[in-house]
């Protein structure tokens, strides 16, 4: 007689959580036509910088029609949609810079929003879900996924350096899929006690975690600081903890109160999120107030697969228990990389937000910050804070740091070993090796 497998008997997958093999959290292949009947949503979201230029957006979203969501049909067409209606939304609010901001977001932008946002569990708010996962073509669909032959489907002001940002983020993300495709490998192998897959698959993230660490030098070729901190952050800023709007948004026909949202930040993610779980990094109340907040600006499906990773038996437990030099020293060289990963991370953050600052700041002082100057044009509600809304440079430098905890010692030879990809000798691993045994070698 066949038996069934329970749910906590089957093999982790990663199947049931919408993430692709070759793209991993990237959307595939994106629609970049939503169906005729939307087409005034598209005419003003392909057309939001020029419109923001000439001060007419507003004017040009109050007289666009209030239209049905029912019509939306696929999962691609409400990801392209809520994309839309995103940057229609962060060019409404923020047209005018931050000393003249609106109250109320009107109703035939937000109830379409406000639908499409709840079908796909994503806040009514740009999100990295949308500018960077759902913002892409590729310019030649025979071509490689480049730089090169990559172009955004909506933009927003910034220039070459908007593109810069929306597409290195990207090229991050797919440099992590090989990571995010290992995750199973690492739970399985945990749960089966097969330490040898676990060594293999810890090996395979810590090079895709170095991948993506050389990605995103990509930033400072494609990314100019002044114009990310002086034109182009407003627009990602949300309407949660920040002065420019510190009452939040309402949105009409939803309801009288106003709502606050954060603004679109990388720390949405799902990359990071994955690997904290699976290596077990806890972080400080705080940071892990605003972490765990962030994965509200997921999709769903990715959300749960976080949450998920999180209820597996521990990965560092098991390598503790294993006491094997390999397995600990593939490990650790996780914990070495995402830390490296997170250091760059915070150079990258001194370089665009950190020194433009300092300099807008310098201007002010001098009486001399004209608009000629890029910086200068910058609002400063948002000096010292993330466009999430986090005060930046100790909420960074304490994650990295928390990642550190999870740190397992080892000795050099065994680093050594598997930084040179060295197979181990002897693998008869089982579960039950006890510290003493390692304590031998
Ligand atoms: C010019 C480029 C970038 C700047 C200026 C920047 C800025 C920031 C800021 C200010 C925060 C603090 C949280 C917030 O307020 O939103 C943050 C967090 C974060 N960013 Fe970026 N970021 C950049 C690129 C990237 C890229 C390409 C990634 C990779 C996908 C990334 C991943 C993260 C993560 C994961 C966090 C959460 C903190 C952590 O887990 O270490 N960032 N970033």
């Amino acid at each position: 007689m066949a038996t069934t497998l329970t749910d906590s008997q089957k093999p982790f997958s990663l199947d049931p959580y919408h993430v692709s093999d070759v793209f991993g959290f990237i959307l595939p292949a994106p629609l970049t036509e939503l169906p005729p009947y939307y087409q005034p949503w598209m005419d003003i979201a392909q057309h939001v910088t020029e419109l923001i230029y000439s001060h007419t957006l507003r004017s040009h979203i109050l007289k666009m029609p209030l239209l049905n969501t029912r019509f939306l049909e696929s999962h691609r067409e409400l990801r392209l949609a809520h994309l839309a209606l995103s940057v229609m939304t962060m060019g409404y609010v923020w047209q005018e810079g931050e000393n003249d901001t609106v109250k109320i977001l009107p109703r035939n932008l937000a109830v379409p929003y406000w639908k499409v946002s709840q079908r796909l569990g994503l806040p009514p708010i740009l999100t990295h879900a949308d500018a960077v996962l759902a913002n892409w073509k590729k310019r030649d669909p025979h071509g490689p996924f480049d730089m090169e032959n990559l172009e955004l489907l909506v933009t927003l002001p910034g220039g070459d350096s908007v593109r810069g940002f929306f597409m290195v983020t990207l090229l991050v993300e797919l440099a992590a899929v090989p990571a995010i495709k290992s995750i199973p490998l690492v739970i399985n192998g945990v749960q089966c006690g097969d330490a040898e897959t676990v060594t293999r698959a810890l090996e395979e993230i810590s090079q895709a975690m170095e991948g993506m660490t050389d990605a995103l030098k990509l930033m400072h070729a494609y990314v100019k600081p002044d114009v990310f901190y002086g034109i182009i952050r407003i627009y990602l800023s949300g309407w949660k903890d920040n002065s420019s709007m510190p009452a939040g948004l309402v949105y009409e026909g939803i309801q009288a109160e106003p709502m606050e949202y954060s603004g679109g930040s990388a720390a949405q993610s799902s990359l990071l999120h994955c690997f904290d779980e699976l290596l077990g990094v806890k972080h400080e109340e705080n940071c892990g107030a605003f972490l765990t907040r962030m994965r509200n600006y997921m999709p769903s499906s990715h959300k749960h697969l976080i949450q998920d990773i999180s209820l597996q038996p521990s990965l560092r437990g098991f390598v503790q228990q294993e006491a094997s030099e390999l397995l600990t020293a593939a490990f650790q060289l996780c914990v070495t990389k995402l830390m490296a990963l997170r250091s760059y991370h915070i150079n990258v953050v001194s370089c665009f937000i950190t020194i433009p600052a300092a300099r807008a700041r310098q201007l002010r002082r001098q009486g001399n910050s004209s608009q000629e100057e890029t910086v200068s044009r910058a609002p400063t509600a948002l000096e010292e804070t993330g466009t999430g809304g986090s005060g930046i440079m100790s909420f960074l430098k304490t994650v990295r740091d928390r990642t550190r905890d999870v740190s397992l010692p080892l000795d050099n030879r065994a680093m050594q070993k598997s930084t040179n990809g060295a197979q181990p000798q002897n693998t008869q691993y089982t579960t039950h090796q006890t510290h003493l045994q390692s304590n031998t070698f």
